[in-house]
C-alpha cells in the first residue's frame, strides 16, 4: 500500500491548488459584486452561468464530464451570489464608529449596512425585520456595561447570535504639526476618560479645551475643519476625513477591549463545543433567592462569566434583573437542568460561540 500514500499526497497537493484557485475566484466575484452594487444591476445571471458551464463542458478532455461540471459549478455560483448580495445589517452609528468596525469584521465589506443613531433604533430595526442583524456594544473592559443594551435585551424578543471582542485604540488626529498649537480637542466623553495619561503628559493645565461630541467621527470632522483643533478618534474615522494622525494608540490601557453583540430574530446556534449563554433572571425579593439560583449553577458545575444587576424599572419598589453570562450552551444537559428549575424566572437571550 505504499502507493496509496503517494497517490493521496498527490490528491492533497491538487486539492490545495484548487482551494487557492477557488479563493482567487471569490476575490474576483467580490469585485463583480462591487460593480453590480455601484450600477444597481441584478446579481443572478442564469445565462452567464449557463455560458460558463457550456464553455467548460466543451473544454473538458478528462472524466470530469458535463454533469460533474454542472454539479460542482452550481454550488460555486450559489456561494458567489451569496458573497455578492449578503445580509442587511444595522449598527450603532455613525459610519466608521467602533461598532461599524465590529460589524464589518463579521459581515465583510459587501454587506448592506444601516447606521442608526441609538441602540434602541438598532433593536427596533431587527425586531421589525427591517434588517436581518443588528450590532450593538454591550461592555467595555475599562468602563463596564452599556446599560441601554442590557435594558433593551429585557424588553425585546431578540436573540444574541454572536459576540465580537475588539481592541479599542485611539489615535490623536490633527492638521497641526505640534501639540503646542492645539487649543481644542474633540471626542466622546469615554475617549477623554480612556486617554487621561496622554492628555496629562502632553498638555499643560488649562492649555486645551476638551469638547465632548457624540461620536468620534464628528470629532474628526470638527478637527479637520478648524485651526488649532484635534480629535481623539479611530484610525478609520481619521482616514475618512483625511485627518493626519500625530500620535497612535494614545489610550491609557493596552488591554482596552469592547465587546459587541450581534442580534437576530429566532436564531438559535447549534452547540460548537466552546459556547457562552446569556440569560436575564428576575429573582424574587425574598431572602436567599439569588443564592439559591447561584447554588443551582454551582451544583451543575457551570462557570458564570458575568453577573450584573439592573433595576427592573417596574413600580415604585426596588426590583432587579440579573444579567448573567455562563460558559456552555442552552442545550447542554447541565444548563437544561438549571433552566428547568428556574424556568419561571429566566429569559433566555442566546447561546453563541464564546470569543472572550
Ligand atoms: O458574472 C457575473 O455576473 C457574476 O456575478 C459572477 C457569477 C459567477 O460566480 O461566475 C455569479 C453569479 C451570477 O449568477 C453569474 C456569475
Amino acid at each position: 500500500m505504499e502507493n496509496l500514500d503517494a497517490l493521496r499526497q498527490k490528491i492533497d497537493d491538487i486539492d490545495e491548488q484548487m482551494l487557492q484557485l477557488l479563493n482567487d475566484r471569490m476575490e474576483v466575484v467580490k469585485e463583480v459584486g462591487h460593480l453590480k452594487a455601484h450600477h444597481k444591476t441584478v446579481i443572478y445571471r442564469p445565462e452567464r452561468e449557463k455560458a460558463i458551464i457550456d464553455r467548460l463542458a466543451k473544454l473538458s478532455k478528462g472524466s470530469f464530464n458535463r454533469s460533474a461540471i454542472e454539479a460542482v459549478f452550481h454550488q460555486i455560483f450559489a456561494i458567489s451570489r451569496n458573497l455578492e448580495l449578503p445580509e442587511r445589517i444595522a449598527y450603532l452609528g455613525p459610519m466608521n464608529s467602533f461598532t461599524h468596525q465590529a460589524a464589518e469584521s463579521r459581515f465583510g465589506a459587501l454587506s448592506e449596512y444601516l447606521p442608526l443613531t441609538t441602540i434602541s433604533k438598532v433593536f427596533d430595526a431587527v425586531s421589525t425585520g427591517k434588517v436581518r442583524f443588528g450590532v450593538v456594544p454591550i461592555e467595555n473592559n475599562q468602563e463596564g456595561i452599556v446599560a441601554d443594551t442590557i435594558d433593551l435585551l429585557g424588553k425585546h424578543d431578540l436573540n444574541i447570535v454572536a459576540e465580537v471582542a475588539m481592541p479599542i485604540h485611539f489615535a490623536f488626529g490633527t492638521k497641526e504639526n505640534s501639540v503646542k498649537s492645539i487649543k481644542k480637542i474633540y471626542s466622546r466623553d469615554i475617549a477623554f476618560r480612556q486617554c487621561k495619561s496622554f492628555l496629562g503628559e502632553f498638555f499643560e493645565e488649562g492649555q486645551v479645551e476638551l469638547i465632548p461630541v457624540n461620536s468620534t467621527s464628528k470629532a474628526v470632522k470638527m478637527a479637520a475643519e478648524e485651526e488649532g483643533a484635534a480629535a481623539l478618534c479611530s484610525h478609520v474615522a481619521a482616514r475618512e476625513y483625511a485627518l493626519p494622525i500625530l500620535y497612535e494608540n494614545v489610550e491609557d490601557s493596552e488591554d482596552n477591549f469592547t465587546r459587541f453583540l450581534i442580534l437576530g430574530k429566532e436564531i438559535v446556534n447549534k452547540q460548537s463545543g466552546k459556547d457562552k449563554t446569556t440569560i436575564l433572571a428576575k429573582i424574587g425579593d425574598n431572602p436567599g433567592a439569588l443564592v439559591n439560583m447561584l447554588q443551582d449553577f454551582y451544583q451543575a458545575g457551570i462557570n458564570l462569566t458575568k453577573i450584573e444587576s439592573r433595576p427592573a424599572k417596574e413600580g415604585k419598589n426596588f426590583k432587579y434583573w440579573f444579567f448573567i453570562d455562563f460558559e456552555g450552551h442552552i442545550e447542554d444537559e447541565s444548563a437544561k437542568a438549571v433552566m428547568m428549575v428556574n424556568r419561571d424566572k429566566i429569559k433566555f437571550l442566546g447561546s453563541y460561540v464564546r470569543m472572550c
